[in-house]
């Protein structure tokens, strides 16, 4: 890419995941540092005061449990390092709550597995957790819920989480940071004549044969968790980069377009790679039909599916599921991802949004199928 284009694509970046490894946030074992969280929290609230929408993903937790319970060696057994996480997340989210509003953003935790991420229920639900905590300005501070995993404890690494987290919210860019100012042709801890690389594509193999493992005892992943969590996220379109935590300004620097770390472009836009995911992998487990009224707007007014424009439900879906939308003569206009199960989406037929409450006893979204989780068939 050009200088100006790698620019553009840094400075267009609107909804970014911030992801930091466990080396950084505690100082290589040495406690939480302070300092640096500040830091990144002060730049956080800027960007968002700027109007990104910025998530953070950040370890640490075994690392700060490990100190706080006075261990000097990292235990093997997964239920020890399971108690030293849930003992260490206390201080991680104390600090980044801290941090954060010292700089006047709200804050929350969110504790995610891989698998709640692979359930389309749980996709859902979280997907609107952090939507909604994006739209007031509450800034989610993510790591993975460790008491109840253990493939992920044994492996330690939350470069594929900031990935996962990526696809979840449709983020525009990945920022990686780390305590190498990016990617080199080998592991530069281990070969002086290694060369930094600016760019490349995202998902180029070439890229996983110069990764090597963690570089220090408290970090787990190494590069190649990054490159490959690198090709993850631009399977929903967002490129990622590789950058050395503690750059000054490393944040605020890149959105201005400035690249001091690697750049791992995603190859294809973001709007045409969910429409591929949506088409290529999922089963459609029922239907609804839509008045003319309903198919107008979700097909060329660009607009979400309002359970008042249904008139049937047909099939036994769960929320989370694909479904297609149907028109009055039974073609399939769109398909997309229920918000609502079959059973309350039979209640919610014709129904305005202020009813929902009173028919199901609670209310999700307005939407039966979100604009954003749609995609058209004709
Ligand atoms: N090709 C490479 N370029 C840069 N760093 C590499 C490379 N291969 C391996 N590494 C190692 O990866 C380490 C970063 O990964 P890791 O220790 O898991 O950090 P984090 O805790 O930030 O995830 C670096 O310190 C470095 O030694
Ligand atoms: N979730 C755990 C482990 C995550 C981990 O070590 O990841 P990373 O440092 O990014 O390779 C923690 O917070 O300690």
């Amino acid at each position: 890419m050009t200088s100006v284009a790698v620019s553009t694509l840094l400075r267009d970046a609107r909804r970014i995941v911030v992801k930091v490894g466990s080396s950084l946030v505690t100082n290589e074992g040495r406690g939480l540092d302070e300092a640096a969280i500040g830091e990144w929290c002060r730049q956080m609230a800027l960007l968002s005061a700027q109007g990104k929408e910025v998530v953070m993903v950040s370890s640490g937790a075994i690392a700060e449990g490990m100190k706080r319970l006075g261990w000097t060696t990292r235990p093997s057994e997964v239920p020890a390092l399971q108690a030293a996480a849930a003992v260490g997340q206390m201080g991680l989210a104390q600090m980044y709550e801290t941090k954060l509003r010292e700089n006047g953003m709200g804050s929350a935790q969110v504790l995610l597995t891989h698998a709640d991420l692979a359930d389309r229920e749980r996709y859902l639900n979280a997907r609107s957790t952090l939507l909604t905590l994006l739209q007031h300005r509450v800034l989610p501070v993510i790591n993975e819920n460790d008491t109840v995993v253990n493939d992920e404890i044994k492996f330690g690494d939350n470069d594929t989480l900031g990935a996962l987290v990526a696809n979840l919210i449709e983020a525009d860019l990945l920022v990686i940071l780390t305590d190498q100012k990016g990617l080199y042709t080998a592991d530069p801890r281990k070969d002086p004549a290694a060369t930094f690389v600016h760019e490349a594509r995202a998902g180029d193999p070439a890229l996983e044969a110069m990764a090597g493992g963690a570089g220090s005892s408290i970090g787990k992943g190494g590069m190649i968790t990054k490159i490959l969590a690198a090709k993850r996220a631009a399977g929903s379109g967002a490129s990622t980069v590789i950058a050395w935590g503690r750059e000054p300004d490393a944040l605020l620097r890149l959105c201005q377009g400035d690249n001091m770390g690697t750049l791992l472009v995603a190859q294809t836009a973001k709007q045409q790679a969910r429409k591929q995911w949506m088409a290529d992998h999922l089963q459609m487990r029922g239907s609804v039909t839509v008045d003319a009224g309903a198919a107008h707007k979700v097909l060329t007014e660009g607009k979400s599916l309002l359970p008042i424009g249904m008139t049937g439900v047909a099939g036994d879906f769960s929320r989370g599921d694909v479904i297609a939308i149907r028109d009055e003569q039974g073609a399939e206009i769109a398909r997309g991802l229920a918000n609502y199960a079959s059973a309350e989406a039979r209640l919610l037929c014709r129904k305005p949004s202020h009813e929902y409450e009173s028919l199901l006893g609670y209310t999700a979204e307005p939407e039966m199928v979100h604009r954003d989780n749609l995609i058209l068939r004709r």
